[in-house]
């Protein structure tokens, strides 16, 4: 049986039920503190729960780090959300030698492309300052040049960037920037390249191994390098051409790199694909938060397969014979 309880007494209000308005109305504006806006007021698709936007690719890996394919984000929600961080964001890219010819173009194709409206700090590592031709940049956007050494041979010039961005972060960077991104010059950007890359450690898929067995990766295979991983493990083969997150988290890769390059020099050995090996096997261990697809590393003398949508930077086909040294 049910008891039914009926209150027949006075009723009472409590007063400190109901807000206060002139309190709830307030907005106090604390000194040095920007006002952030988590929920954008935008309009935009609802996600579904039972979905897939991509259904012919990877979108998510083991160790659930997203991986970056056109269709999995939406832009203008991501826009919304970090344009208010006003965030600067650093690019590193070296021109040794006769690579100074490669900047013209990185540039001009990054203005169009890479991280359009945000503030942009590019970093161009050279022996030759006066070689360098700088592109019109627009406003927010500012190009340091660094001077290094020149090292004799190509594989000591691409692996010495790893110290040099180390130790660059170490001496300038970390002040000036939220987010590094690590590139080759030997490039041009074709399509946007904006802040759904940005992750706290951001690797790329290689587009000549990112639809073959890890036995089949070239990675360094000998037990005596630094850089070793057996035929057995290993999760996807990324590219030296790109990489970047968190300043601090390239900070600690690169040193990490630099480290086991050292060592490998150490014992007479370099590793098969120089750096590229060192950044695969740190990553193998140090997993990335986010991974790139092929669109943001390709190769232009590939043709585009259908599951590659669109290209957003790619190789300049180069006569290795007349550009290296
Ligand atoms: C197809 C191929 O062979 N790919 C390998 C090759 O990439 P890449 O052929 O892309 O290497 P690369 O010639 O672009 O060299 C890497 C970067 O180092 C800089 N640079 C290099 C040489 C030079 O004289 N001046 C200069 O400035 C420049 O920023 C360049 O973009 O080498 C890399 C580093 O070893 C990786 O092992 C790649 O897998
Ligand atoms: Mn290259």
């Amino acid at each position: 049986a049910y008891r039914t309880v009926v209150w027949n007494g006075p009723v009472h209000y409590l007063p400190y039920y109901l807000p206060c308005p002139e309190i709830f109305s307030m907005k106090l504006q604390y000194a040095e503190e920007k006002p952030v806006q988590l929920f954008p007021q935008l309009v935009y698709p609802q996600p579904r729960s039972l979905e897939q936007k991509r259904l012919d690719v990877l979108t998510l890996t083991p160790w659930l780090a997203p991986i970056v394919w056109e269709g999995t984000f939406d832009s203008k929600l991501l826009d919304g959300t970090y344009k208010p961080l006003n965030l600067t964001i650093g690019v590193t890219a070296f021109a040794i030698g006769k690579y100074t010819t490669f900047v013209g173009r990185f540039l001009e194709s990054a203005e169009k492309h890479f991280m359009k409206g945000y503030r942009v700090n590019y970093y161009i590592f050279t022996d030759d300052p006066q070689a360098i031709l700088t592109a019109q940049l627009q406003p927010g956007r500012s190009l340091a040049i660094v001077p290094i050494k020149k090292y004799s041979h190509w594989q000591e010039i691409s692996m010495r960037r790893m110290e040099a961005i180390n130790r660059h972060i170490a001496a300038v960077s970390h002040r000036e920037v939220n987010y590094l991104f690590c590139l080759d010059i030997d490039m041009v950007f074709h399509n946007p390249w904006g802040v759904e890359t940005l992750g706290e450690r951001v690797a790329a898929i290689h587009p000549g191994y990112y639809n073959v067995p890890r036995s089949h990766f070239p990675y360094e295979r000998r037990s005596s390098s630094a850089a070793f991983i057996p035929d057995s493990q290993g999760d996807f083969y990324y590219g030296g051409a790109v990489f970047g997150g968190l300043v601090k988290q390239v900070y600690e890769f690169t040193r990490d790199c630099h480290t086991t390059i050292l060592a490998d020099k150490a014992n007479g050995i370099m590793a098969a694909w120089q750096e590229e090996s060192h950044l695969n096997r740190h990553f193998l261990s140090h997993k990335p938060s986010k991974l790139l697809s092929p669109e943001y590393l390709w190769d232009d003398t590939k043709p585009k397969p259908p599951e590659v949508r669109l290209i957003r930077f790619s190789t300049v086909n180069k006569d290795y014979g007349a550009i290296r040294d």
